[in-house]
């Protein structure tokens, strides 16, 4: 017997950072939006751990015990004292190292799946902690939709989101490290002062009222110039969206995922066309959000 669960990526529409903590983390006011570009993760009975990968990213995927599928079922394993002897496949659509979440979508997506094959039958609260060990992101593509992260971005309360928005995605020729862009943030920093990160209201409300050209009015994301310091070919990218007529482009969380609202589905093709004419990145992806979180699709 299998468990196949699907889980999609993100994207940070709000993304204000404050200044390192003394743990090294940042405080954040991030508003997270699912988007419809999916893993899926299938857990099967096997008589040791094991993780497999497949997909157009899957060679830059660690197939170890540090690949997050793997570490959300060992922590699940431990809190109710049984193996984690489990085949783990990941079909993976979410490209790797590029802000959207994809390992965060993957350990949320093996927790719910061993949550559902081994019948722990966890609380949503107890998966949510658990989310939030394996890392600031997983707890929301656990739950999906709209939401504002604080603390590190793990403290999550949903938002309302009124529409469906359309967004395309360019992927860029190579990846960028989260910390690394961290890290890059304090340097630009250094010597200033960090406002305390809050919400926008006019962001929260466009996203309440499924209004693109008010969301795209709103959208900021404070990692953008840290990411186009370390990758500032991204700049080309950014251009070549704004020159096809989206009403609002960034950096996707840490990068280097770009992305392009736009007013509806038809001129989100239209845009993606011309990114990938562009010659300014790798691929390029359109979907629309808010999608739903970790879903069992199968099992
Ligand atoms: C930036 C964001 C925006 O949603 O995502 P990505 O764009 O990478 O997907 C997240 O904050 C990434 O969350 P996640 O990828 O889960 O990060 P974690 O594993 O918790 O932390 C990895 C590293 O990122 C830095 N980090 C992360 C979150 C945070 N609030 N402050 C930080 O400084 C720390 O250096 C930490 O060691
Ligand atoms: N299941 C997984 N899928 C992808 N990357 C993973 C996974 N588990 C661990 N990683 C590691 O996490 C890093 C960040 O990947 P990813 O979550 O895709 O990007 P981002 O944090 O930019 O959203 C990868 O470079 C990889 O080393």
């Amino acid at each position: 017997m299998s468990v196949t669960v699907r889980v999609p990526a993100k994207v940070n529409v709000q993304l204000a950072v404050g200044a390192a903590r003394p743990d090294g983390f940042h405080d954040l006011a991030n508003v997270f939006l699912a988007v419809g570009l999916y893993d899926e993760v299938t857990v099967t009975p096997a008589d040791t751990l094991r993780v497999t990968c497949a997909g157009p990213d899957a060679d830059q995927v660690p197939l170890d015990r540090t690949n997050l599928a793997a570490r959300a079922a060992e922590a699940l394993a431990g809190r109710y004292g049984r193996e984690a002897a489990v085949h783990i496949h990941i079909a993976k659509d979410i490209p790797v190292a590029g802000g959207m979440a994809g390992g965060s979508a993957d350990g949320a997506g093996a927790l719910l799946a061993c949550d559902a094959l081994w019948g722990t039958d966890a609380s949503r609260e107890e998966l949510l902690d658990i989310c939030a060990e394996l890392g600031s992101d997983v707890p929301f593509s656990l739950v999906g939709g709209a939401a504002l992260g604080t603390g590190r971005g793990e403290k999550l309360t949903p938002l309302e989101v009124g529409g469906s928005f359309h967004w395309v995605f360019a992927m860029a020729v190579r990846g960028l490290s989260t910390p690394a862009v961290f890290r890059e943030f304090d340097r630009l920093v250094e010597g200033l002062d960090v406002p305390e990160p809050v919400a926008s209201q006019p962001l929260l409300d466009a996203l309440a009222k499924g209004d693109p050209d008010a969301l795209a009015a709103a959208v900021s994301n404070d990692l953008q110039p840290a990411a186009l310091s370390l990758f500032p070919e991204l700049a080309d990218t950014l251009a070549a969206g704004r020159e096809a007529g989206a009403l609002a482009m960034l950096v996707s969380g840490s990068g280097p995922t770009t992305a392009f609202l736009t007013p509806d589905a038809e001129s989100a093709q239209a845009v993606a066309t011309a990114l990938r004419t562009s010659g300014t990145c790798r691929s390029v992806r359109v979907a629309a959000g808010p999608a739903p979180g970790a879903t069992v699709i199968d099992g």
